[in-house]
């Protein structure tokens, strides 16, 4: 439940890099993807013919600050992105380094306190703080997204076991992995862990066949949520046999 919007699908997409508007489309399609998150920098390059695939793909739209350095420029764009879309949804990226694209804790909770207290429903861009993740939730935040990986890397889940004490940390909180997932695999491994959702796009934008695995992905985060729901056995030191021995047959 994010904002009170129940979704279906737990796998949240972005729409840039992709080959053609037309791959977007059916890769969005193929996914299942219910969010879809829109750079207002990205919407304008193409205007209105990009809006109208992003309508056409009945997805719920989530405009992002992404490119944004500063609590002040966020802000405004955020302002930006409700015009235009519609919607008080934003993904609140506030980058704190060039080369990392590190999110920057200070301004990102400043921003977030901006537009909370504005009446935006904001899905901060974080990284797996305990504390920032604190002061967000203080500034209105209903939702966190720590990062899997720097944004565009690939690397999956870089730090799995400071995301797990996050999750146990905000046990009521949704919380949804954004960027750096690479892989199926890695998607699927973030749902196991008991996040509530992934957002990504890199790995489906650019990969050799976008569409087949926008499915793939949209498939993975399915089987890692079904696992997680099943109750999965945590890991064992010592081996046990997985075939209990009831008594001994007569094998003369
Ligand atoms: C599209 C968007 O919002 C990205 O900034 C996001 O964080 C996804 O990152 P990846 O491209 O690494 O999946």
């Amino acid at each position: 439940m994010f904002y009170g919007v129940d979704l279906t699908s737990r796998l949240m997409l972005g729409t840039a890099q992709y080959p053609s508007p037309h791959v977007l489309q059916q890769a969005i399609a193929a996914s299942g993807a219910e969010v879809i998150t829109v750079s207002l920098r990205r919407e304008g390059a193409d205007g209105a013919a990009f809006r109208e695939i992003l309508a056409a793909s009945g997805a719920r739209v989530l405009p992002n600050t992404a490119g944004c350095h500063s609590a002040v420029e966020a802000v405004t764009t955020a302002q930006m992105a409700r015009e235009l879309f519609g919607t008080n949804w934003i993904k609140l990226e506030v980058i704190g380094h060039a080369d990392t694209l590190q999110p920057d804790p200070f301004a990102l909770v400043e921003a977030a306190r901006s537009l909370c207290a504005d009446g935006f429903q904001v899905f901060p861009y974080t990284t797996e703080d305990l504390i920032v993740g604190e002061y967000l939730l203080e500034a209105g935040c209903e939702v966190l997204m720590p990062w899997g990986a720097p944004i565009g890397t690939g690397h999956g889940l870089r730090n799995p076991e400071g995301l797990r004490a996050m999750r146990a940390h905000f046990p009521d909180v949704p919380l949804v992995i954004d960027a750096g997932i690479g892989a199926p695999s890695q998607a699927a491994q973030a749902m196991e862990m008991g996040f509530d959702a992934v957002l990504l796009n890199t790995a489906v934008a650019r990969a050799g066949d976008p569409v087949a695995m926008a499915r793939a992905f949209g498939a993975a985060v399915q089987a890692g949520r079904e696992a997680h729901d099943a109750g999965l056995l945590p890991p064992r030191d010592m081996a046990h046999a997985s075939t209990p021995i009831l008594g001994l047959a007569e094998l003369a």
